[in-house]
């Protein structure tokens, strides 16, 4: 019996980059970078430590005041943008639980009025998707690295994100984290969503992305992450003259 793949109804964006450069002062972070990510891909950056991969995606986020052109292409209306920081910085000491944390960041209703069913549930969803449901009454600050990690990746699904950019989300993450990870990307592949996504973890890269680039300063390799990941090329990477001149 032939069974033929359902296919996928894109919801994210394809996304291209143009002649995008960055600098601070004299400081040249990025230059020149075109690119160009398909909708429902996952697209890994990776490259060096100070390459620039943070800053590309502070680009994408209109949050960096880069030249060239960065242009979204959404299959209907703009939709819904999810982000997950590199990391979290916050007083240990502030007396917010992790529900409250969601809350913050999910809902519109002033936090002296109590939350709605329905924000609840999904407050409550997206901790389960994390596996991180049993510690919703946890203060943020006695959570450890790994699970502030998956509190991190719980707030970008809410509200369900169409474009979903995430900034090293597996680095503390122990190996049960990384599946759950793994199972979360593929599933929001699976509806159609783009992802963008900076990793170190450069077999999780060949194992997880459609498509990658290497970043130091300036564009370095694209393509298929099975072909470009060899050993060797990721040791080529590493000892780029241009991280070999600013290591
Ligand atoms: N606001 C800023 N002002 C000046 N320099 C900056 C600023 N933000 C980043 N940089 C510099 O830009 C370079 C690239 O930083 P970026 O965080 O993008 O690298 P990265 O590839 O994400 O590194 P890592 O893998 O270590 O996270 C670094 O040298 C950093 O010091």
């Amino acid at each position: 019996m032939n069974v033929q793949a359902k296919p996928v109804s894109l919801r994210g964006p394809h996304i291209h980059f143009k002649e995008v450069s960055l600098r601070y002062g004299q400081s040249h972070i990025l230059d020149d970078i075109n690119l160009n990510v398909s909708p429902g891909q996952i697209f890994s950056v990776v490259g060096p430590n100070g390459g620039g991969k943070s800053s590309l995606l502070r680009c994408l986020l209109g949050q960096a005041p880069h030249t060239g052109e960065i242009s979204l292409l959404w299959p209907n209306q703009p939709g819904t943008v999810g982000y997950v920081p590199q990391a979290l910085e916050f007083d240990r000491s502030l007396p917010m639980t992790v529900m409250d944390f969601m809350r913050a960041l999910s809902s519109k209703r002033p936090t002296f009025l109590p939350l709605k069913a329905q924000d609840k549930t999904r407050i409550t969803n997206a901790l389960e998707q994390v596996g991180l449901s049993q510690k919703a009454n946890r203060r943020m600050g006695d959570l450890s690295g790994g699970e502030r990690q998956r509190v991190l990746m719980a707030q970008s699904l809410i509200p369900s994100p169409d474009l979903l950019i995430l900034d090293e989300p597996m680095a503390a993450l122990d190996e049960a984290g990384v599946q759950v990870f793994q199972r979360l990307i593929q599933s929001l592949k699976e509806e159609g969503v783009t992802i963008v996504w900076v990793e170190h973890d450069l077999a999780a890269v060949r194992r997880l992305a459609d498509s990658v680039v290497g970043i130091c300063q300036q564009l370095l390799f694209r393509g298929d992450p099975r072909v470009e990941l060899t050993p060797e090329k990721a040791m080529r990477m590493l000892t780029h003259p241009f991280f070999a001149a600013n290591p």
